[in-house]
């Protein structure tokens, strides 16, 4: 068990310093050799993702960091001659324990009102999600729930589900809009984001998904009119989103449909992400990758040519093996974009469809389901879905610069985060050199 000590504000001891020590396991980050670098021209060089053993994990270790920023990485007796425990603000006695940076999951959809938990119920009996959504279910269902929402309704909801996270070592997350499918409800549900999360420790990075699905009685094209001349302009001005993605899929938003929303998008200033060959191969990842696009999500669909452009345009998967889970999909082939030289970001997607908040299930799945190593699975987790989201600053890391998140876990060993799927192996969480206390 980890044991700390926090002063209170009014304490003399309370410096902005953070120290966490005797940690069995310590993640630092990639291994020497396979960390992404800046290259030349400024643009993103990912590196040869498979060479070399995925995390480098120290031993006997510890951590300080001041002003939530990591400080120094070494032995425990080391720090803690420099940064002495019983003078820190927060200091931590991981016990021997492991301690690995905060998880980032990079694909939500967590603002939402509404229940569709009979709709999983259906599914069980056969019914497929393309059925339910030809019907007027599933996203239009929620859709229709969530414009009936109050503004604070939707904050509440939104607040739970990021308490939920966090506690289960969650320290960023990104969020997507996309149950309005109209200028005024996609707005509010961007200004609910932004309201949680100037009050949340959770580092929250919204994105506008306007084109999630068509809305009822709507044609295609013409609603991608209405999200290019309507809701892009208004969300641009309003400066509350940071990425723009779309659903490509069979009967959603055809490749053509999806290249306008994005150049659109980028245009507007907001950096490409693209749902694509979820259910049908239809060319989103050799999108993604001609748009050179943050990254492209789902994936259970690409073959090895799309995991090869994905590899050369260094647009980062992003595998959700929660949803090919709930839906009783075959899983994306994890192991397919590792040797093409990528990274593999995980990510929850929570939504209605996939009721999963936390990055730990999702480091079972894609241990047991994918084929990841735990370390694999863990660098998914951290630095891998740090880059999907534009987070070159070190997140998901605990290197020093980085911002000091982490979590202590109640294990020594970091495969308990994929071995332990009954309870969380989350004892201790820390948000920008602070415990948090969700
Ligand atoms: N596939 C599209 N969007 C979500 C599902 C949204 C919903 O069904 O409400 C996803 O990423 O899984
Ligand atoms: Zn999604």
């Amino acid at each position: 068990m980890s044991g700390a000590d926090t002063p209170s504000s009014d304490d003399p001891a309370d410096d902005g310093t953070c120290v966490v020590y005797d940690a069995g396991e310590l993640v630092v980050g990639p291994a020497a050799g396979t960390d992404e670098s800046r290259a030349g021209d400024g643009s993103r060089a990912i590196g040869d993702r498979a060479a070399d053993g995925p995390l480098e994990i120290r031993e006997d270790a510890a951590f300080a960091a001041i002003d939530g920023e990591v400080v120094a990485v070494g032995p425990t007796d080391e720090i803690t001659r420099e940064y002495p425990p019983e003078s820190a603000a927060t200091a931590i006695d991981a016990g021997g324990n492991a301690v690995v940076p905060g998880f980032v999951d990079p694909h939500t959809h967590a603002v939402f009102a509404g229940d569709r938990s009979d709709e999983f119920t259906a599914k069980l009996r056969g019914k497929s999600y393309q059925e339910i959504l030809a019907e007027g279910g599933g996203i239009l269902r929620t859709v229709r729930a969530t414009r009936a929402a109050s503004d604070a309704t939707l904050r509440e909801n939104l607040r739970a589900h990021l308490d939920v996270m966090l506690a289960h070592g969650t320290t960023t997350v990104e969020v997507k809009s996309g149950y309005g499918l109209d200028a005024e409800t996609e707005l509010r549900l961007l200004e609910a984001i932004d309201r949680v999360a100037d009050a949340h420790p959770i580092d929250v990075v919204p994105t506008f998904m306007g084109a999630h699905a068509v809305p009822e009685g709507r044609e295609a094209d013409e609603y991608v009119d209405r999200v290019v001349e309507e809701q892009l302009p208004a969300v641009a001005e309003q400066g509350i989103a940071e990425f723009c993605d779309v659903f490509c899929e069979a009967d959603v938003f055809d490749v053509a449909q999806s290249r306008r929303v994005l150049e659109a998008g980028e245009a507007a200033g907001l950096t490409p992400k693209i749902h694509a060959e979820e259910f049908t191969r239809l060319g989103g990842a050799q999108l993604a990758a001609d748009l050179g696009a943050a990254s492209a999500d789902h994936l259970l669909h690409a073959t090895e040519e799309d995991a090869a452009a994905l590899a050369a345009a260094d647009v980062v998967p992003v595998l959700l093996p929660a949803t090919a889970f709930g839906l009783g999909e075959a899983y994306a082939d994890a192991r397919a974009f590792l040797d093409a030289g990528a990274p593999v970001a995980l990510a929850t997607d929570f939504n209605p469809n996939c009721h999963a908040r936390t990055m730990e299930f999702v480091q079972t799945l894609a241990a047991v389901e994918m084929g990841l190593t735990p370390a694999e699975a863990l660098r998914g987790a951290t630095h891998d879905a740090a880059l999907s989201i534009d987070r070159e600053d070190g997140t998901g890391t605990l290197r020093e610069g980085a911002p000091a998140d982490a979590v202590v876990l109640e294990a020594p060993s970091i495969a308990h985060l994929a071995y332990r799927f009954d309870t969380s192996a989350v004892d201790t969480v820390i948000k920008a050199g602070v415990e948090v206390d969700p």
